[in-house]
């Protein structure tokens, strides 16, 4: 068996969208909005999880992150170690914008990145695929940027773009739960031609668009037929802000992965006027719903994953973490 050369490693792994409207399960885009991972050597397995719902997350050897970092371990055939788990995540839980993605990222990252990454990127990529059942936002959190990808169940191919500079989002977070899971029972398990032909249509036409900068291409291309009718039930006020998100200022608007998070795609030159406008409009939809929810600004965020360069006496605490916020801009 090997041996463990270090003590400490710190990662911090961004929050992705899933989807974009047309592209079920294929395409991702990275958030600026982060998860914190650290994992330390011990002599027996501890849990620390700061950020909201993140106290309630296993703290035994049944949680996620543990279970994925000894997956590491194994296939690099290196000592099972126990660990000492630090979490501190601004992300969400299941509200659509990645948390598994980004706990499934940064343990497999942290645990690589601790026996000297003896597994390379790609193969992290397809062991966190298989993990989450498809390659969107692991791809995102994982490489950064948008991420088009496809999985056939047993190798996941992807490409990865560049955000359009001239790209901003405005997310609308619910207050309330929606397990992935529930939200992928109610889609149909087959399909009319004609959506099908839809979906192929605007998702190829949204790459294109991404990829080029057309931008006013999105409100056209971010339309879909395959997951978000049947969605709209479990989201009240849902089908309103896709119908009329672009007439409030919006370039395009899409369900966050499986919601209830719905994200717009915004111009960052937008008057500011215009912009309050659109949160006013997400929030008051919402809200004659008897919705909670909050918004946020987020940026596309182009880098992915990162193992963070600190001291290993250095730890996960939320001061350090307020300066690594401020000083780090990777
Ligand atoms: N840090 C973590 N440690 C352990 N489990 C986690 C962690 N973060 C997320 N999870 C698990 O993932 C679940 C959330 O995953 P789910 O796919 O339902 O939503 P999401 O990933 O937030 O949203 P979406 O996939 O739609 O973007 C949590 O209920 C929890 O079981
Ligand atoms: N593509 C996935 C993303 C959520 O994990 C879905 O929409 O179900």
């Amino acid at each position: 068996m090997k041996q463990i050369n270090q003590n400490s490693v710190l990662v911090r792994v961004p929050a992705s969208t899933a989807n974009l409207g047309p592209g079920f399960d294929t395409l991702g885009m990275a958030l600026s909005l982060y998860a914190w991972l650290e994992i330390s050597v011990a002599d027996t397995t501890t849990f620390e999880f700061y950020g909201e719902g993140n106290e309630e997350l296993p703290k035994d050897k049944s949680n996620l992150i543990y279970k994925v970092a000894q997956m590491v371990f194994l296939e690099a055939g290196v000592a099972v170690p126990d660990l000492h788990i630090k979490f501190y995540s601004d992300i969400p839980l299941t509200r659509g914008l990645g948390s598994s993605a980004t706990a499934i990222i940064a343990a497999l990252i942290a645990a690589n990145a601790l026996i000297d990454s003896p597994l390379s990127d790609n193969r992290l990529f397809q062991i966190a695929t298989a993990l989450e059942g498809h390659p969107d936002n692991v791809g995102a959190s994982m490489f950064g940027g948008i991420v088009v990808a496809a999985w056939d169940g047993e190798k996941a191919e992807y490409v990865k773009l560049t955000p359009p500079s001239q790209l901003t989002t405005l997310v609308v977070i619910p207050e309330f739960h929606l397990a992935t899971e529930k939200a992928r029972q109610v889609i149909p398990d087959e399909l009319e031609m004609a959506d099908a032909v839809f979906n192929v249509g605007r998702s190829s036409l949204l790459v294109a668009a991404l990829a080029t900068g057309q931008l006013q291409l999105l409100a056209h291309a971010m339309q879909d037929r395959l997951h978000q009718p049947y969605r709209t039930p479990l989201i009240p006020g849902m089908s309103h802000i896709l119908e009329q998100s672009v007439q409030h200022g919006a370039l395009g608007v899409a369900l966050s992965g499986a919601g209830p998070t719905i994200i717009t795609f915004v111009d960052r030159d937008l008057a500011a006027t215009s912009k309050n406008q659109l949160e006013r409009f997400l929030l008051e939809t919402l809200s004659e719903q008897n919705i909670t929810a909050s918004t946020h600004w987020l940026d596309p965020c182009n880098n992915g994953s990162v193992v963070m360069k600190q001291a290993v006496s250095e730890s996960l605490q939320l001061p350090f973490l307020d300066r690594i916020k401020g000083e780090i801009n990777v």
